[in-house]
């Protein structure tokens, strides 16, 4: 299978006016098209920075990064943000929905950033990730009229309305019931089956993580 992510982080560092924080040192991912990698690890080892890194959220780190065949370091930054909007979806923590929009708009916000440059959308995605979750009956609300679990979902969906070729989530399912949860490792399982996405999930629900092609454990600096 081919690499579409060829990771080497020799450091990261995390400095403020006092103090430094060092994390990842020495760390390697190699990641396959079409792999389910689930990331786990005592809280604050660096798993969501780790997401930011892959992600080409943060670029500020010391290392050598190849993404999709291309190293990242000579990107230019139109390239750096089409590739962000449509090659990888990105269901952060912190993902804030805007809240003067409706859920479906907020779901399908990737699109309006995407402009002239965007994939063909087909109406059946969407309606088929809506289906699939089961946010139909909250596509009018604004989130403010949320459950935090319904906006849990929306954040869900706006991450692969674009069907990207790497979905990065950073703990999806923290804040849903077991049938919540439950629809969202299907869906995210299915879209890696039909459309080989390749998946990186962070997690602190071992049962989710062992559903993934492997299981990698982040350590703290020695
Ligand atoms: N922007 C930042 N500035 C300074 N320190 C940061 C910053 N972001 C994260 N850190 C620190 O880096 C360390 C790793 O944070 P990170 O959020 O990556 O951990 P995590 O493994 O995802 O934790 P959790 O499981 O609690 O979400 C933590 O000690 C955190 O306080």
């Amino acid at each position: 299978m081919t690499k579409i992510i060829d990771l080497s982080i020799k450091e990261k560092t995390y400095k403020s006016k006092n103090s430094q924080l060092s994390i990842l040192n020495n760390f390697n991912l190699a990641v396959a098209a079409g792999e389910k990698t689930a990331i786990v690890g005592e809280s604050g080892v660096g798993k969501s920075s780790l997401l930011n890194i892959i992600g080409l959220i943060d670029r500020n780190y010391v290392g050598a990064y190849t993404l999709f065949g291309s190293k990242t370091n000579s990107l230019h930054t139109s390239e750096l943000a089409q590739w962000r909007n449509q090659k990888i979806g990105f269901v952060l923590q912190e993902s804030a929905l805007i809240n003067s929009l409706t859920i479906e708009d907020n779901i399908k916000l990737p699109l309006l950033y995407a402009g002239s440059g965007k994939k063909e959308f087909k109406a059946e995605d969407f309606e088929s990730v809506v289906d699939a979750i089961g946010i139909k009956p909250i596509l009018k609300k604004k989130p403010l009229e949320c459950s935090g679990g319904e906006k849990a979902r929306a954040v869900f969906a706006r991450g692969v309305i674009m069907k990207p070729q790497i979905i990065l989530a950073d703990e999806p399912t923290a804040s849903l019931d077991v049938e919540n949860k439950e629809r969202i490792v299907t869906l995210l399982f299915k879209m890696n089956k039909e459309f080989s996405t390749t998946i990186i999930t962070v997690t602190h629900d071992l049962e989710i993580a062992n559903r993934h092609d492997r299981v990698i454990h982040l350590e703290r600096n020695k």
